[in-house]
């Protein structure tokens, strides 16, 4: 079993919600550190775990057999005390059991599986729920952005398959990973510069619903992107109707992303809903792409917050610069050096920052 000093966080913290749990518990189970966390979402209405967490929890807490306590619904507190019993399955399987956000599942589990001290097969995870969820990264974010950005900076490369998309109420959407693992430390990362943007890529679709919601979200997002002078080489948003068979329900939404000469990939994204108009989720998220990039920073808004435990875990000093700090990513950094040795160092100019962590290190023991 681990140490017994359990580390006591308070999950209401600056933003208070739900990342602040997944972040700490990500690093109890590589750290081998029990943690207690009250006040859970402490600044969100209702506070307390909703499905998504509870079965992201129930997931870190079968991947390294911990004892986890107050997982219920609606719990305000938790203890979880990690294993350090060598994992034996490698196949695991969560469900949010609603349309909870498949990809904030992963956002828990992803850092529990990369490491591995032997050269033992991938892990595979099967994720149940929502993949286009309010307030979480798109699935197509996941595909496009989040795991490209991982491959690039950290070496390691997770597949993944969408086999079925799940909407708001329903869920229902499925999800295939496969984690290769590595021994050593991931490198550090050092990006400063983001080149000129090459090309912007998107995708606007539907389910459940007629194809012209898709190309009017497509036709309002490229003629924001025209209007703001964004400055690039190609512009390719394709407008796509799901096939009923590869959805559950229906949603719409768009996701854009911009590549950039010196490999940086920027976001902007909406999701679409009931009584809004298409053409006002095709401009939100055009708006918001052609903010990220107006900032001049290497990373979108929600790649700031997602990559610090990512900075945390690697060997020597990064140096990433971003957009203004949010609170998500102040949130990630107090979570972060509450439970590991890694430091941060925010230097703050204007509308951008430099993030500077001395990461730790790490390796599975
Ligand atoms: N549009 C988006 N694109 C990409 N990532 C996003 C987007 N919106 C939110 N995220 C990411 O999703 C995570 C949301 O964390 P947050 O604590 O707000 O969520 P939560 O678990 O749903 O809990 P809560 O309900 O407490 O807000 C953050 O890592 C954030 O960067």
């Amino acid at each position: 079993m681990s140490s017994t000093e359990v580390i006591r966080l308070d999950g209401s913290v600056l933003e208070g919600g739900g990342q602040l749990l997944r972040v700490a518990i990500a690093l109890s189970v590589l750290l081998a550190k029990p943690i207690a966390i009250d006040n859970i979402r402490g600044n969100r209405k209702p506070p307390g775990l909703k499905h998504q967490h509870a079965a992201g929890l129930r997931l870190a807490a079968e991947i390294c057999s911990a004892q986890l306590d107050g997982c219920e619904l609606g719990s305000t507190s938790i203890a979880f005390r990690p294993s350090v019993e060598p994992q034996i399955s490698r196949h695991y399987k969560a469900d949010s059991g609603t349309a909870g956000s498949i990809a904030l599942l992963l956002q828990i589990s992803l850092p529990c599986l990369v490491f591995s001290p032997t050269p033992i097969a991938s892990s595979n995870l099967i994720l149940h729920g929502g993949t286009n969820a309010i307030q979480a990264p798109q699935i197509d974010y996941i595909q496009h952005v989040f795991l490209p950005f991982i491959h690039k900076h950290f070496g390691f490369e997770p597949r993944i398959k969408v086999v079925k998309r799940g909407y708001f109420p329903k869920g229902g959407g499925e999800v295939h990973i496969e984690v290769p693992p590595v021994r050593g430390p991931l490198p550090a990362v050092t990006l400063i510069e983001r080149g000129k943007v090459k090309a912007i890529y998107g995708r606007s679709y539907v389910a459940g619903l007629p194809k012209s919601v898709a190309e009017a979200m497509r036709a309002a997002a490229m003629d924001v992107l025209m209007k703001s002078g964004v400055d690039a080489g190609s512009i390719d948003v394709k407008a796509v109707r799901e096939k009923p068979s590869d959805c559950v329900g229906s949603g719409s939404g768009i996701v854009l992303w911009a590549e950039t000469e010196d490999g940086c990939i920027i976001a902007g994204s909406a999701l679409g809903r009931k009584g809004v108009d298409p053409g006002c989720v095709g401009q939100d998220a055009a708006r918001e792409l052609a903010s990220n990039l107006a900032h001049g920073g290497c990373v979108d808004e929600y790649m700031q917050d997602q990559m610090i435990i990512f900075l945390a875990l690697a060997q020597g000093k990064s140096r990433v610069k971003t957009g203004p700090l949010t609170l998500h990513t102040r949130t990630a950094i107090w979570v972060t050096e509450q439970l590991s040795g890694a430091k941060f160092y925010v230097e703050e100019s204007g509308n951008s920052c430099i993030i500077e962590c001395e990461g730790m290190g790490y390796t599975p023991s």
